[in-house]
């Protein structure tokens, strides 16, 4: 699914009402009846008093569309005008009108005296700016916005927090506790800059014009389930353990051990023929009694990883969970990185040992796979000012090297060359010791099972992510561990497929 501009997203606006010969006041209906659904679904007790506050622009006009549609199916409504401006949009003064037709109570904020109490309010509608924000907040609008944000009331945004910023970092807006968007996803609302401002995302569908969508041109996409649904292959029903893959996980040092039979495990879970570990002598016992199923390597020295030799043909390695950055295990990773040919995937001390080697990148086969944690990328790429920056620089590295990159975090993205995809499953829970492990088996045996290198980052990504949230009214998040994820990976596949 296409990320979208704020400029981009207003030409879809406009094309669909050109394509599908409706008015702009139709979309907005469209629009805000979308938004009326998912509030009314989740909110049945129409006694919750309700304040819709309300800018001058479209937003504005949706607020007004939803309030008069709440009080008509029995709400208890009240709208603030924020008028932050003299001049209203056209469809917001109409819906200013009507809804002072239907005697709806209505009230403008035009000055500090002007502002209302908010103790009456259990929920608070945000409206007073969307996409069409073009410089900072400032006077009226900001003294709401500060007010709102102390009430402690829920505060649910329509389509984005009031005052975010579509294109750079923003310092001060609304702190919704939900944002409810319209169809497009914008970058802003992934940004862990601006975790204080989005609360929980959610995507209604308005009914926006197809075509207007697919003409507009994008380097950014979030991950959807139906996009992993399509990418993913059927089992051949002749299918032998010969052809499903054999992955490669190299790691563990002494007191580290879990990360590998993390890491393999669920490499085996995701649906590899053939698991084999390369571990350190002390490894092999924890291996083969925490996971009788995978095979073990064992290098000639008993705490780390001195030689990666092996005579195995993996059809993908995932190197570096647990590994230590002892200077033999440089040594070593250096001279398997001179030799290897498979497809790979890099994680943890492995990078580690990469951030302090760097000219050891350009070794890398292309399209090989980092998933570093912000920390582990900041060594690679050096530091960020924000999320816009760190992305590019991303993206620059990722070029510079033919990478891909996996930035993991709440909102984990795939940055190659060319785009950035932000995944769209995932919960805290996902917070847990081995979490990271977890997802390099996955991609590992992913790539092993010959898929793309992209499509293996954008599938390993979304099954892990999608554990937590299958699992979360069964397991407390709180006490998800990383072999919850694993054993929920099969629940995953379910999920997808159905
Ligand atoms: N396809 C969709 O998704 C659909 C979207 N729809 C909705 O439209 C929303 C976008 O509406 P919008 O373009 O009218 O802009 P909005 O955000 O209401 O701002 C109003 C005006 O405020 C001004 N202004 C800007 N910054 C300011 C500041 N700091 N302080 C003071 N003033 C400032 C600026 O005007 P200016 O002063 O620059 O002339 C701006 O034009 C969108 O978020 C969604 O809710 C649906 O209705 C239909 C389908
Ligand atoms: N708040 C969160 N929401 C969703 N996913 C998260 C969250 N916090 C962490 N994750 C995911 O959990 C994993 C943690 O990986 P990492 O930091 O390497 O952990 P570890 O080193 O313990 O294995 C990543 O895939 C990350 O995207
Ligand atoms: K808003």
């Amino acid at each position: 699914m296409k990320i979208l501009t704020a400029e981009q997203i207003r030409e879809i606006d406009l094309k669909t009402t050109t394509y599908e010969n409706i008015s702009s006041l139709e979309l907005m209906k469209r629009a805000s009846k979308a938004f009326f659904d998912w509030f009314t679904t989740r909110f049945t007790d129409k006694n919750l008093p309700v304040s819709v506050f309300s800018g001058t622009g479209n937003n504005g006009g949706d607020g007004l569309v939803v309030a008069r549609m709440l009080q008509k199916s029995g709400y208890k409504v009240n709208v603030f005008i924020v008028e932050y401006s003299q001049h209203y949009s056209e469809d917001c003064a109409h819906n200013v009108r009507r809804a002072k037709v239907e005697n709806i109570p209505i009230k403008k904020i035009t000055s500090t005296g002007d502002l209302p109490s908010l103790s009456g309010f259990e929920i608070i509608i945000d409206a007073i700016f969307g996409t069409g924000l073009n410089r900072e907040v400032t006077g009226i609008a900001r003294e709401v916005i500060e007010k709102i944000n102390r009430s402690g009331k829920k505060i649910i945004s329509i389509d984005v927090p009031s005052g975010l910023s579509m294109n750079g970092k923003t310092y001060f807006a609304v702190h919704a506790t939900e944002t409810v968007t319209m169809q497009i996803p914008k970058l802003a609302l992934y940004l862990p800059d601006n975790r204080n401002f989005t609360g929980e995302v959610y995507l209604i569908n308005i009914g926006l014009n197809e075509t207007a969508i697919s003409d507009a041109k994008t380097a950014f996409y979030f991950i959807t389930k139906q996009e992993i649904k399509e990418l993913l292959k059927p089992l051949d029903k002749f299918a032998h353990k010969g052809t499903q893959g054999h992955s490669l996980l190299i790691g563990g040092s002494i007191g580290k051990m879990g990360s590998v039979c993390l890491a393999s495990r669920a490499a085996l879970k995701t649906g590899c023929g053939l698991v084999t570990a390369y571990v350190p002598k002390c490894g092999t016992s924890v291996l083969q009694s925490a996971f009788p199923e995978a095979m073990v390597v064992e290098d000639r020295n008993d705490t780390h990883i001195t030689g990666i030799d092996f005579t195995i043909h993996p059809d993908a390695v995932g190197a570096g969970v647990g590994l230590s950055e002892s200077p033999e295990t440089q040594h070593a990773f250096y001279r398997f990185l001179q030799q290897n040919k498979s497809p790979l995937v890099i994680d943890a001390d492995g990078l580690n040992i990469l951030s302090k080697n760097k000219e050891w990148l350009a070794l890398l086969p292309s399209r090989t796979i980092l998933t570093p944690h912000p920390k582990e990328l900041s060594r690679l790429i050096g530091v960020w000012n924000e999320d816009y920056d760190k992305i590019y620089k991303t993206r620059e590295f990722a070029k510079k090297y033919r990478l891909i990159i996996v930035l993991k975090g709440a909102y984990t993205l795939i940055i190659d060359s060319e785009n950035v995809y932000v995944n769209s499953s995932g919960t805290p829970a996902l917070a847990t010791a081995g979490s990271g492990d977890v997802l390099t088996g996955i991609i590992t045996s992913l790539l092993a099972q010959g898929y793309e290198p992209l499509d293996a980052a954008k599938a390993g990504v979304f099954i892990h992510g999608l554990t937590a949230n299958l699992s979360a009214t069964k397991i407390h998040a709180r006490s998800f561990t990383a072999s919850d994820i694993i054993d929920n990976i099969g629940n995953a596949y379910f999920d997808i497929e159905k």
